[in-house]
């Protein structure tokens, strides 16, 4: 990024290198195709039009968890037939929203929520297709708040519930049931939870075909941790060893499709916050460098103590110091970062907040009537 077309922009504002984005889609897509995984973006993470756009042009799909992310899809140009739709409280007007464009499945997460979409698929009299979303009780191993397989999560259906589901199931004429679907958690840096998904996925695959219910595809969510730490010497996740785990462990019945919802790890190096320095407040043990950006521009420190990686552009100093970098809004838990060492910082100068391009820009909020941000765009 050059300095002197930055110190020109009005910032705080959200900054993507869409070459970048492009060298990790492509990196995904080959170790996906290896084993003719099928990847259906998160668009959760990022909705940016601009970021859809490759995205959609390399054959991804799309996974979303709203009616307005499946319109958002749709009017980017991702085919219906290639978007899933999940989400544990979809509304009736969303389901129909499915229900027009003849979407790839809708992903359930309960008995309740299969009866109605039979409902309103029989007022179209259209064949809803479904995936059962199954809680698999695997650790993910992340932050509490980003892990949603686990029994005490609200997410999926449990597997005490899957003996009723199949009895109702047949009663239910506008539903026809195409797959499984799993989502562990998120940032996930180990490949052992990934693992033993696996291996409960294989458990749960051979009772269907058990029962005699033929399941098309197996879903197993997206998760894949980016290096928050280092993202410049890290800018690509290892989908490689990722993609590698699923082939080496999963055991799919012949024909059987693979798919994959990830996020972060396409979109999440891509990005970064750039913001300036307002003042530099001497605090009794530390320094506080006030920025411009808030937790109203990226909430992921505020809401679980997330890491992110942050630099002085601009600085010229050869010293170093600490400071807790905060924003400017009127909370405590506004901080990007504590004991952050910097080069020595002053009023002015640039900071950038690297590994924002996941659930970033998508999170901001207009808290203390903040503006909307400006978004730069490196080809
Ligand atoms: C159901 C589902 N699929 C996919 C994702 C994308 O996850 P990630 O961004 O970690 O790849 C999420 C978010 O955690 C999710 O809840
Ligand atoms: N918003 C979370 C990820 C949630 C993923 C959706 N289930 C984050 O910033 O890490």
């Amino acid at each position: 990024m050059n300095l002197e077309n930055i110190k020109q922009q009005k910032t705080p504002f959200y900054y993507y290198d869409l070459a970048l984005l492009n060298e990790t889609l492509e990196d995904a897509k080959i170790n996906a195709q290896k084993y003719n995984y099928h990847i259906h973006y998160a668009l959760k993470a990022n909705t940016n039009t601009k970021i859809l756009q490759p995205i959609k042009e390399l054959g991804f799909g799309a996974d979303c968890v709203s009616g307005n992310e499946v319109l958002r899809a749709l009017e980017v140009g991702f085919a219906p037939a290639e978007i899933a739709f999940a989400g544990v409280g979809k509304s009736d007007e969303e389901i129909n929203i499915g229900l027009d464009n003849d979407i790839f499945a809708f992903n359930c997460e309960s008995i309740e929520e299969i009866e109605v979409i039979n409902e309103l698929a029989k007022a179209k009299n259209k064949i809803a297709k479904i995936a059962l979303r199954l809680n698999p009780n695997v650790d993910a191993k992340t932050h509490k708040y980003i892990t949603t397989g686990l029994e005490e999560n609200k997410f999926g259906i449990n597997s005490w519930e899957l003996e009723n589901i199949i009895d109702i199931l047949p009663k239910l004429e506008n539903i026809v049931l195409t797959g499984l679907h799993f989502h562990i958690g998120s940032q996930i840096t180990s490949m052992t939870p990934f693992k033993n998904l696996c291996i409960r996925v294989n458990e749960l695959n051979t009772w269907f075909k058990e029962q005699n219910i033929e399941i098309k595809h197996l879903n197993l969510g997206g998760g894949l941790g980016i290096d928050y730490n280092e993202p410049e010497a890290n800018p690509i996740p290892d989908f490689e060893l990722f993609f590698g785990v699923f082939n080496q462990f999963l055991e799919p019945f012949p024909h059987q499709e693979i798919h994959f919802e990830l996020g972060r790890s396409l979109v999440a190096n891509c990005g970064s916050l750039i913001s300036k320095v307002l003042y530099i407040k001497k605090g009794i043990k530390t320094n506080f460098a006030i920025l411009d950006a808030g937790m109203t521009e990226l909430i992921r420190p505020a809401i679980y103590q997330a890491y992110h990686n942050i630099e002085n552009l601009t600085s010229t100093s050869n010293e170093v110091e600490f400071y807790d970098v905060v924003g400017p809004i009127c909370e405590s838990s506004d901080c990007f970062g504590k004991r952050v060492q910097l080069k020595e910082t002053k009023r002015g100068d640039f900071i950038k907040i690297h590994s924002t391009g996941a659930y970033g820009e998508v999170m901001s909020s207009k808290y203390n009537l903040r503006e909307p941000n400006p978004v730069i765009y490196k080809d």
